[in-house]
């Protein structure tokens, strides 16, 4: 018995559970004459369908889809099918592809962009979505036939009925087949084959050599890359507690002992969020926060903190609240880019009216260190990175990364840490984060500045990591650097080393 008899119902043309009673007509009538048939797509998929196109142009999913959605009027159920659809067949992309070239007997080189959108959308529909395979072909169709035209509405048709014709689980085996484990898993959890081969490396860096255990592990993360996060929101101290983020609506973090997770609903009805006293931040971001200031430091007295690439300000804003529960210190606030800049100051503007000591300016850190040496107590040295950390975030973040990115931004950050330390008093410390568990932005920065130079040991992290219980978080890694993992802590996957600046006698 399938899921449909049991509840007693049938599932509509969006996989919605309806009873028995609204269904219209029999199963085999349609209570809509031919010649009345709506010719047009529905207004959901062609949101999904403007969006896709939006982003083979270069834009962001999460900006472009709130845009598409107000235009078109979608709200609520409709507005939350349309987000899935953008999304998952953004994201799964990969496998998509490989199952319509092997429909389609073409490569999708040589399928129209237009036309390859419209069918990763019904693709989508059928293998990732409870949409009835038929309802997910014909009003797919219905969409290519507005979007794309009557000729290409043929070929969408013939090749979603192809789709139709087999499980997930039958498709996952026919296009994985014979193919090398790494690609295999690439193609399977639509992952770029280098991206799989990345988070393999960092796994094993990681300290998970035994390989049935890194097969595991590496299929948990590629499958919680897939997963869309929950909203997390930090308090920031001071400003906002999570128990008023709680009678909002939102469920205490176990994790962050500042951090909320919002089970639906739209955060900026938040009032503390639209005040900037509370944000949504990923609990591993609110963590690395938490643990710069926690980091012991020698002697009292007043202190500067500073977070030497800042932009948009989530950390910077968690860092000067917490600043505020302590005696004079002063926050430095530094950003690149003056655009981004300006979304530091609007970030900080609840901590900044409850008086933390905050200075922003513009300004390229690698020079900082050069400028002001051996002047502050902690330094966040947040780097620019791939992002790998925070796939699950940005559907369309793994197809637009390139191996090439890796070398530019390595080079970026290793200047930006050597310039922290430049740029850190003698027993002050920095803390190097990056949201990518890429061995080379990680272990191979902070490896490559410290051998460079004698000033600089790297600290044990790990007890700086409490849950909201007090109790240090488990399974951090060997040590001494901190690895964050989204299928094991549910957070982004930070990194996070702890670098002293020694005291020379
Ligand atoms: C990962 S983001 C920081 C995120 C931030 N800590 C937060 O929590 O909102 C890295 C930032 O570094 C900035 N950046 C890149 N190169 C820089 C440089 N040479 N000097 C200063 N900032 C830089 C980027 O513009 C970007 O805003």
């Amino acid at each position: 018995m399938n899921d449909e008899q049991q509840r007693g119902g049938y599932r509509d043309e969006r996989g919605r559970q309806r009873p028995e009673s609204r269904r219209a007509g029999g199963k085999n009538r349609t209570a809509v004459r031919p010649a009345d048939r709506r010719r047009g797509g529905d207004p959901t998929r062609k949101a999904a369908w403007q969006v896709s196109r939006a982003v083979a142009g270069g834009a962001y999913a999460n900006l472009e889809l709130p845009k598409v959605l107000r235009a078109a009027g979608l709200h609520g159920r409709d507005a939350a099918f349309a987000t899935e659809l953008t999304y998952g067949a953004i994201r799964m992309r990969g496998l998509y592809d490989a199952i319509i070239e092997f429909a389609s007997g073409r490569p999708v080189s040589q399928i129209d962009p237009p036309v390859l959108d419209t069918l990763r959308l019904g693709a989508h529909q059928i293998l990732g979505m409870r949409v009835p395979p038929h309802a997910a072909a014909s009003e797919t169709v219905a969409l290519a036939r507005e979007v794309n035209g009557t000729g290409a509405s043929g070929f969408v048709n013939a090749v979603l009925r192809r789709i139709t014709e087999r499980t997930r689980e039958e498709w996952i085996r026919e296009v994985t087949a014979g193919r090398p484990r790494d690609e295999a898993l690439a193609v399977e959890h639509s992952h770029p084959a280098w991206v799989v081969r990345a988070l393999r490396g960092s796994l094993r860096s990681g300290g998970v050599t035994d390989e049935a255990h890194l097969e595991d592990a590496l299929v948990a993360l590629l499958e919680a890359d897939n997963a869309a996060p929950a909203v997390s929101l930090v308090a920031r101290p001071g400003l906002a507690t999570v128990a008023e983020l709680v009678e909002a609506g939102a469920e205490a973090s176990q994790l962050s002992p500042v951090g909320a997770v919002l089970p639906g609903g739209d955060p900026a009805d938040i009032p503390a969020v639209r005040q900037t006293r509370a944000a949504v931040q990923d609990e591993g971001s609110q963590l690395v926060a938490l643990a710069l200031a926690a980091a012991p430091r020698d002697g009292d007295g007043p202190q500067e903190w500073l977070d030497l690439c800042a932009g948009p300000g989530g950390k910077a804003a968690l860092l000067a609240a917490l600043s505020t529960s302590q005696q004079n210190v002063t926050v430095f606030v530094n950003e690149v880019n003056e655009h981004r800049t300006e979304l530091v100051r609007r970030t900080m503007r609840a901590a900044i009216d409850a008086g933390a000591e905050v200075m922003i300016g513009t300004g390229d850190g690698r020079e900082l260190g050069a400028e002001e040496p051996d002047t502050y107590d902690r330094i966040l040295v947040d780097a620019p990175c791939t992002g790998l950390g925070a796939l699950r975030r940005r559907p369309e973040a793994r197809w637009r990364r390139t191996p090439a990115d890796v070398g530019e931004l390595t080079a970026i950050q290793a200047e930006l840490l050597a310039s922290a330390l430049d740029a850190a008093k003698p027993g002050g410390v920095v803390a190097y984060v990056t949201c990518s568990p890429h061995v080379a932005e990680t272990t191979a920065v902070v490896d490559s500045v410290t051998e460079g130079r004698g000033d600089a040991t790297v600290e044990d992290a790990r007890g700086l990591f409490r849950d909201a219980s007090g109790s240090q978080i488990s399974d951090l890694g060997d040590g001494p650097t901190v690895q964050l993992w989204p299928h094991v802590h549910g957070t982004d996957a930070m990194f996070f080393a702890l670098l002293r600046k020694t005291v020379t006698s």
